[in-house]
């Protein structure tokens, strides 16, 4: 049956990135994957175009779709707008939590050929290879009550809440602890729970859950820490779960490690199997329109996407060969590039995946 495909390449240099990845899903289809790929604005296009930053049509394309690719939202033009509820970036929590796209994976995986473009030593980064499970849906980025007020005395004040109910702690650690199953079966869990209730309550249901995961070894660390820990020796880690926050925070940290935050993808998946995939980064308005681009994060999202979502490993293994071969060729863009490298703009690195993907 014709799986259905929603394009939404957002702004800054989502356009330009989700143009290549578009042409990798292409090539994909050439070699027999049957989809149909359907585009639609979203975040500031959408505001400029409709008012609103995720139009009700294009939701309801999302919930139609077995998966969707994201470019990235958001960007100076639309960062003074007074109601945040209405600025580019809902449009994309809009989505994940209409979705209910609680479980988002982040892999930190360092290509050999990129470990003289870590800012790392060599031996702390090379062989690197994280899965960062961060939860989507809830946390301190939805919690209720929230809001910027201001006191009878003239003083504003703003406050979220950091709220997990015990049924989505256990539906992200069941997803983290079945990944260390399907990998070095060593599970951190990240919280801060010398601080906070909601984080004490985090760490008892992952306790809770071990028991049934027998195999896997399951630790415990400060978010300070593993932030600290992250960058001395990231190693140590298999798979990382943490709540909305701290994931956030701590695989940007992780992109580095990999050489650039062009390189680290993303699927974000619900209980059916039904996906968004993304690069981790955002809309880059300081490189946006001048081909310097990393197209790679968005183009290996594809490849998360063929293989949790569109049931086709094999095409997902192909994806990630041709990245290989890419940076074998020494290509790279701005991001990645350093002596004895040569330097290709995002559609040149877009051209190169594609014809190494249609040679294997
Ligand atoms: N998923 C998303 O849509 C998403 C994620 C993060 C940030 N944002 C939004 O993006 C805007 C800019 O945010 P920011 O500057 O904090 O983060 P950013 O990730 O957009 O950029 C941070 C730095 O990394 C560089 N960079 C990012 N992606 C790159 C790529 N593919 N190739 C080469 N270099 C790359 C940028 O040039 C910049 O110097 C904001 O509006 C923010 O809200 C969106
Ligand atoms: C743009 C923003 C809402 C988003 C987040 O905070 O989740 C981004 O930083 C990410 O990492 O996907
Ligand atoms: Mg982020």
């Amino acid at each position: 049956m014709t799986q259905r495909i929603l394009v939404l390449p957002g702004d800054g240099i989502g356009p330009e990135i989700t143009r290549q990845a578009r042409r990798v899903l292409e090539a994909c289809r050439e070699a027999g994957l049957d989809i149909e790929i359907e585009e639609a604005p979203v975040g500031g296009a959408e505001i400029d175009r409709s008012g609103v930053p995720l139009a009700p049509e294009t939701l309801e394309k999302a919930r139609a779709s077995d998966a969707i690719l994201l470019g990235a939202v958001g960007g100076p033009k639309w960062d003074t707008m007074p109601d945040i509820a209405n600025r580019p970036e809902k449009g994309l929590l809009a989505l994940r939590k209409e979705l209910n796209l609680f479980g988002n994976l982040r892999p930190a995986l360092l290509y050999p050929q990129l470990v003289e473009a870590s800012s790392l030593k060599p031996e702390v980064v090379s062989g690197l290879d994280i899965m960062i499970v961060r939860e989507l849906t809830g946390g301190i980025y939805f919690g209720q009550p929230r809001g910027r007020e201001t006191r009878e005395d003239g003083t504003r004040y703003g406050y979220n809440t950091y709220i997990y109910d015990e049924h989505e702690i256990r539906r992200i650690g069941r997803v983290a602890f079945e990944m260390a199953q399907k990998r070095n079966k060593k599970l951190c869990s990240v919280d801060k729970a010398n601080v906070l209730e909601v984080t004490i309550l985090w760490r008892d249901i992952m306790n809770e859950l071990a028991p049934e995961y027998p195999d896997v070894e399951l630790s415990h660390m400060y978010v300070d820490n593993a932030a600290m820990q992250l960058v001395r020796a990231p190693k140590q880690f298999d798979v990382i779960v943490t709540g909305n926050m701290f994931g956030d925070i701590l695989s940007d940290a992780a992109a580095m490690l990999t050489g650039s935050i062009g390189m680290l993808p993303s699927a974000s998946l619900n209980e059916s199997g039904q996906g968004m995939f993304e690069p981790c980064h955002g809309s880059a308005p300081d490189i946006a329109g001048q081909g310097l681009a990393n197209p790679l994060a968005t183009i290996l999202s594809v490849a998360m996407m063929l293989r949790y979502s569109l049931d086709a490993p094999a095409l997902a293994d192909r994806i990630e060969r041709a990245v290989g071969s890419v940076l074998d060729q020494n290509l790279r863009t701005a991001d990645i590039a350093y002596e004895g490298t040569r330097q290709v703009t995002t559609e040149e690195m877009g051209d190169a995946v594609v014809s190494a993907f249609l040679q294997q």
